[in-house]
């Protein structure tokens, strides 16, 4: 019998660049609240939180469940997703002109196993001025993204490197996930 996989996420960036890696699978997302711990370490809270996000959905004995979790971090303060216009600007003014991390946790749920494994992507932005913040936020982008940007969208205009994987910023780390998958049976078609 094959395993099918289950995607436990309202991400459409997710279930994009899964569909792109040719994966079949059955959208049923969590609906946990989501509560960081900012004392815990980034790479604990993406793997703690993509864990409750897969466990927290029904399975069959025949599937696996992906669940994910992404924040960008700086300065040892995690930015998750600005709560609204005002938020998303400081948090852009906070990112200009530096270096940030994105964290990607994964949690695979198969049978009683959990496994988790994250990705550590830097990302340096150029220098923002207010106007061109203001503009962006205006187009909507950064509302429901970590860190207040898309790296896939209009905020790659922001960005002047990047040190990691790049799919891992815009939500799942792709390569590793594949991987990682195959081991526990789901395999491309
Ligand atoms: C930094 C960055 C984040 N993001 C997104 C990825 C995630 O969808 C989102 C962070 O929020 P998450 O809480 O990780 O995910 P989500 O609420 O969108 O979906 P679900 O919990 O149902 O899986 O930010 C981008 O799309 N581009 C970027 O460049």
């Amino acid at each position: 019998m094959k395993t099918a996989l289950v995607l436990a996420s309202n991400s459409p960036r997710r279930r994009q660049l899964l569909q792109e890696a040719g994966l079949t699978f059955t959208i049923r997302p969590s609906t946990i609240e989501e509560h960081m711990d900012q004392k815990l370490p980034p790479s604990q809270v993406v793997t703690d939180l993509a864990t409750q996000k897969a466990e927290s959905v029904p399975k069959n004995d025949e599937e696996v469940v992906l669940g994910a979790d992404t924040i960008v971090t700086v300065d040892g303060k995690i930015l998750g997703k600005p709560s609204d216009e005002e938020e998303a600007f400081k948090t852009l003014r906070f990112l200009s002109g530096r270096t940030h991390e994105v964290f990607t946790g994964v949690a695979l749920v198969k049978g009683k196993e959990t496994s988790t494994f994250y990705s550590r992507t830097e990302v340096t932005f150029y220098e923002l001025t207010d106007e061109e913040i203001m503009r962006y936020i205006g187009t909507g982008e950064p509302m429901d993204k970590a860190g207040a940007y898309g790296i896939q969208g209009k905020g790659a205009l922001f960005v002047k490197e990047i040190s990691g994987d790049y799919y891992a910023v815009v939500g799942l780390p792709l390569s590793k996930t594949v991987r990682e998958l195959k081991k526990l049976g789901v395999s491309l078609p």
